[in-house]
């Protein structure tokens, strides 16, 4: 074993399902969820806090879960992943994920990543440019962030782009835009982020805000109207391949 397999991160989870959101969905992936975030977007689904043990479920959809110790070696996680068979991919997600970049670098698989990130650490994505596959960016609009300060609202924007420049989509990997639309999303600044990425992604997907918590049962406190997010896609398409693309795996309830 190289002496870089001891580098260690906070892991979640570990499970083996299929990609519910984006272009990809419905393909097998196995999924490696990070512990911690530095967003706190008003809309998040996740719990990503550290728990002390990673949940490993090794047989997919068994609902039986191993706790594994934290924090979790690039070795171990690599053997924790190998049950996984016919994957299309290994989805790096969070909490956020670019926080181990370090981690990640180190990481030898036989399947391609794919990583799914909020897009405000550029210093992070500049050490991942060669190692992932696919890029799943969202572009998290000021208005889903809570606790941002107005003077930091442009160089989140700043760094938002710069990642999308970063990992931009080449001849080896692809790299596409989500962005997830709410009650309090300003068509203004969705038209403004996409016009900054349009260039560097293959498509946009306009990812309806799925209600969680206590907004399950009054969906629309939360949501879009349809004729919005329709409208909304008649602009970009002047600028992009844009899809509208909820949520899928919450609906036949799968990891
Ligand atoms: C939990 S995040 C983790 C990865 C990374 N931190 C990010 O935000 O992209 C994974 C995906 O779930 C999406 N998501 C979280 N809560 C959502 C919700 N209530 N409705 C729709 N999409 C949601 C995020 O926008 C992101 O695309
Ligand atoms: N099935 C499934 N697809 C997903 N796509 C992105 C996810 C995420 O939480 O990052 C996710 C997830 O948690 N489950
Ligand atoms: S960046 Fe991702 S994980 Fe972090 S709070 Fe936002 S949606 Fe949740
Ligand atoms: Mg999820």
């Amino acid at each position: 074993m190289s002496s870089s397999s001891y580098e260690a991160a906070p892991i979640r989870e570990i499970f083996c399902s299929v990609q519910g959101e984006g272009p990809y969905v419905g393909t097998r992936q196995a999924f490696v969820r990070f512990s911690g975030c530095n967003l706190n977007c008003n809309y998040c689904d996740t719990n990503f806090e550290n728990p002390g043990t990673c949940e490993y479920e090794k047989v997919e959809g068994s609902g039986i879960f191993e706790r594994i110790p934290n924090p979790v070696n690039v070795e171990k996680l690599e053997s924790l992943l190998q049950p996984f068979k016919k994957l299309h991919s290994v989805s790096l997600t969070g909490g956020e994920p670019l926080m181990h970049a370090d981690f990640i670098e180190k990481l030898k698989l036989p399947v391609p990543l794919y990583l799914e990130s909020n897009m405000t650490l550029p210093e992070q994505a500049r050490k991942l440019r060669e190692n992932i596959a696919y890029v799943a960016g969202d572009f998290k609009l000021p208005e889903a962030l809570r606790e941002i300060r107005p003077e930091v609202r442009d160089v989140h924007v700043e760094n938002t782009v710069e990642c999308f420049r970063l990992l931009r989509k080449n001849n080896s990997r692809d790299c596409f835009c989500k962005i997830v639309v709410g009650r309090d999303t300003k068509p203004e600044t969705v038209i403004l982020a996409a016009e900054a990425i349009a260039s560097y992604v293959s498509c946009i997907i306009l990812q309806p805000e799925t209600p969680i918590g206590s907004a399950v049962r009054t969906p629309r406190f939360t949501q879009a109207s349809v004729q919005t997010i329709l409208k909304l896609q008649k602009t970009l398409l002047e600028l992009a391949d844009t899809r509208i693309i909820p949520q899928t795996h919450r609906m036949w309830g799968c990891l």
